[in-house]
């Protein structure tokens, strides 16, 4: 059995339960209410930035030169590609970044990038692979699922188009050959699987606080 398919199980109830979720199912049947899209839009634009800082980290703890240049790549490829993305989703709320930036980022977003931020600066190479892959893995198998079924709704099917697309897939299945390429130890493998789970929970969480419109309890 290939590592990525051992890691595909350690996620796959999680993924279940993510197809499941409110969000996913209005974003094709479109009626996921505009406020809960908008709010997903602007915690994105809060996220990217620190998705970037972590899969730069994680660049930095590279074992070999493709490595580093996948990760790197991927990190300005976030920046230009993914952060255009929000800025043209925000545009279609007639928001700009800055306007955006100004609501603050939900607890979910703060504990989510914090959470990347952090396993892929302390952390080992494994660890940090951990933390990262299912975050574009979750969101490819997403996009390829919810591609099948699309939305009436122009500015869903749009966000649906770019992970369900050929770019972003091929993205994706770069970095799983790079993770089956590599001779991790079983030990190093078990914290991998570890870090993992959190991440898929929090993806799930990610979207269930766009559902809820999640803000700070207090203050
Ligand atoms: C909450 C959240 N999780 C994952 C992604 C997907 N993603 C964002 S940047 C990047 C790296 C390469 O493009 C990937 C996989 C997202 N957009 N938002």
């Amino acid at each position: 059995m290939r590592f990525r398919d051992e890691l595909w199980r350690a996620m796959d109830g999680i993924y279940r339960q993510i197809l499941r979720h409110p969000f996913l199912e209005g974003l094709t049947d479109g009626s996921l209410p505009r406020e809960a899209f908008r709010h997903y839009v602007m915690q994105e634009a809060h996220f990217l930035p620190d998705y970037a800082r972590a899969l730069a980290a994680c660049a930095a703890r590279a074992p070999h030169p493709q490595a580093v240049h996948r990760f790197a790549a991927d990190s300005a490829r976030t920046v230009e590609v993914e952060h255009s993305l929000v800025v043209e989703l925000l545009a279609a709320f007639g928001l700009d970044e800055v306007e955006a930036l100004k609501s603050p980022a939900a607890p979910t977003t703060v504990g989510y990038a914090s959470y990347l931020v952090r396993t892929c600066s302390l952390g080992t190479f494994a660890e940090a692979l951990g933390a990262i892959v299912p975050c574009y893995w979750i969101y490819a198998r997403v996009g390829e699922k919810l591609l099948a079924e699309s939305s009436p709704d122009p500015l869903y099917a749009w966000w649906i188009e770019t992970y369900g697309g050929e770019d972003y897939q091929d993205t994706v299945a770069g970095v799983l050959d790079l993770l089956d390429d590599l001779s991790l130890s079983a030990e190093e493998r078990e914290r991998l699987l570890e870090r993992a789970v959190t991440t898929a929970r929090f993806e799930w969480m990610f979207w269930d606080a766009a559902w809820r419109q999640e803000s700070w309890p207090c203050g």
